[in-house]
């Protein structure tokens, strides 16, 4: 019915600014070390001591897959991989830091969008 009609075309115009948001952080100069899910061979600890690996390609696929109901849970699957580097890495790290500069990019970035 025309509710529900309003409620998909919405739901389609949230998953465009989470698209546009990932395609934008996979660009980011500081985007590098989330592109892809760590590899475990290069960082044995890291199977370890992060429960819930994420990256831009793994929520790319996500999204291609239809996996995100609301854009709450996109925002959760980044925050989640800036969480797991500031676990992982120290603050003063090129990784480290790298994180802290995406998480800002992806915060402000998400206001400006979801106000528009
Ligand atoms: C986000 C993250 N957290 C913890 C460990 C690694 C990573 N990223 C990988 C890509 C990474 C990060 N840094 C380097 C430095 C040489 S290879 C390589 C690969």
């Amino acid at each position: 019915d025309q509710e529900k009609k309003k409620q998909a075309a919405e739901q389609s115009e949230d998953m465009t600014v989470c698209r546009l948001i990932l395609t934008e952080m996979d660009k980011h100069d500081d985007g590098w070390p989330f592109l892809k899910p760590v590899n475990f061979k290069q960082f044995p600890a890291y199977k370890k001591y992060i429960r819930q690996p994420m990256d831009f390609t793994t929520m790319k696929n996500k999204l291609r897959d239809n996996q995100y109901k609301t854009r709450g849970d996109f925002a959760a699957d980044v925050r989640l991989i800036f969480n797991n580097c500031q676990t992982f890495n120290e603050d003063d790290s090129e990784v480290g830091r790298a994180g802290h500069n995406m998480r800002k990019f992806f915060e402000v970035r998400w206001k400006q969008l979801l106000l528009t």
